[in-house]
């Protein structure tokens, strides 16, 4: 079996590219960053520093790479059998189009092995949202051999892989936690489901995105948000501020809350899953800034996002969102010199104002009372 995995960040090292490598599958990762591609196709290798409890340094083999901008691409989709991604949402459109001219070589040179392809970001429904971003810019004379063809399979992804504090002397080490969890929808192949261990399969996906987007996610940019105007560095700092756990908790409750009516989830284990996530964030062994979690504050503001969905699933069902209020607010105060969208944020704040701000940014209702709500938690805040 032979794999291509877009981009070689911190996921794509740390964990799909690591379960694919491990499943002995040959792997291609595609990037743009030179330094990185140069050093994986100097050294076919690149050391995983897995940290906790049982900490070891386990060596991903045999991996090569290609610019993700070149033709290789094409060449590469018309014969693998695995296409995966790790870019960030914002990515995804702009691999389409290499992906789209690669299905259709594939078709044009009859090869009607099954290809999966699954998006691997904080997104629900990712592999879904790529889809469309390929079919548009895929011919339409292709469309219905990919539909024949073509599995897009959505997942849920979650291990923390916060930037190695050894990047800076060696671009292709990472340090990861040692859980994580791949889930994959099950209905969305083609062909026989692979059998990758590390990779789950379900037919409930829904529940499992849900669930890790509206509970880890959830905590961990309230986390991020609130620690930043604490002045901690870290979520680890953050999180072991009484105030700020308190929070933390109360709105992963809150989100609990509205899974649980939604998909039935049993209540004390959903507590022992948020216990375990507070454990997470705690980690001794991950050096993970504020900073980078909360990264791209309006893509974390938006409607579908980690904090405005369960906010509105809590009015759809009734149930209290006083801790997730807190969390939006902070989020509102987000800063970063690195984050264009900490800046547009800025821009927007200063010739809106918060309440128009949070409208346009979240698509919440202007006279509501949550937006009246957060408006004022804005203003308390330093
Ligand atoms: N780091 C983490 O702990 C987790 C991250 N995720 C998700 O995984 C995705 C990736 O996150 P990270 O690995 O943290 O980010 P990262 O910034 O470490 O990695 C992204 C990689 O994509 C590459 N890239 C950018 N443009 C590209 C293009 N046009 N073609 C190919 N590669 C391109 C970058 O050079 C970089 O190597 C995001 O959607 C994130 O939300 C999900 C769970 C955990
Ligand atoms: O990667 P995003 O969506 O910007 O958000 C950062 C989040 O992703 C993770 O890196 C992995 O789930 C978390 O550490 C954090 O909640």
């Amino acid at each position: 079996m032979k794999a291509l995995h877009f981009g070689a960040g911190n996921i794509g090292r740390g964990f799909i590219g690591k379960l694919l490598a491990d499943a002995g599958i040959e792997l291609v990762f595609a990037d743009v960053n030179q330094t990185v591609l140069d050093a994986l196709n100097a050294r076919h290798e690149y050391p995983v520093h897995v940290v906790g409890e049982n900490a070891q340094v386990e060596i991903v083999k045999g991996v090569s790479a290609v610019n993700s901008t070149s033709d290789d691409i094409v060449a590469l989709i018309a014969e693998v059998d695995i296409v995966t991604t790790a870019v960030g949402p914002q990515i995804l459109e702009r691999i389409a189009g290499g992906i789209a001219k690669g299905l259709a070589k594939r078709s044009d040179s009859g090869n009607v092995r099954p290809l999966n392809i699954i998006a691997c970001e904080n997104m629900v429904r990712g592999t879904s949202q790529l889809k469309q971003h390929v079919l548009n810019a895929l011919p339409q004379q292709y469309h219905a051999w990919t539909e024949q063809h073509v599995g897009f399979v959505d997942s849920a992804v979650d291990r923390i892989v916060p930037p190695s504090e050894a990047g800076s002397s060696d671009p292709l080490e990472v340090t990861v936690e040692t859980f994580s969890e791949w889930i994959v929808d099950k209905t969305q192949f083609n062909g026989p489901l692979p059998s990758i261990p590390g990779m789950e399969l379900t037919d409930n996906l829904m529940a499992f995105v849900e669930r890790k987007l509206f509970t880890l996610n959830t905590g961990h940019a309230i986390t991020a948000y609130l620690g930043q105007l604490a002045g901690h560095q870290t979520i680890r700092e953050a999180i072991l501020d009484e105030k700020i756990r308190t929070i933390v908790k109360g709105a992963m409750e809150e989100s609990g809350a509205v899974l649980i009516k939604r998909y039935g989830f049993d209540a004390g284990k959903h507590a022992d899953y948020i216990e375990k996530i507070l454990s997470r964030f705690e980690n001794p062994y991950l050096k993970d800034d504020v900073e980078r979690v909360g990264r791209q504050p309006l893509r974390k503001l938006s409607a579908g996002d980690r904090l405005i969905k369960p906010t509105l699933g809590t009015l759809e069902y009734h149930l209290p969102h006083t801790n997730l209020v807190l969390g939006i607010a902070a989020a509102m105060h987000y800063r970063s010199d690195q984050d264009p969208q900490a800046q547009e944020l800025v821009g927007l704040l200063d010739k809106l104002g918060p309440q128009a701000t949070l409208v346009q940014v979240s698509g919440l209702d202007a006279g509501s009372d949550v937006v009246a709500a957060v408006v004022k938690a804005y203003h308390a805040m330093p």
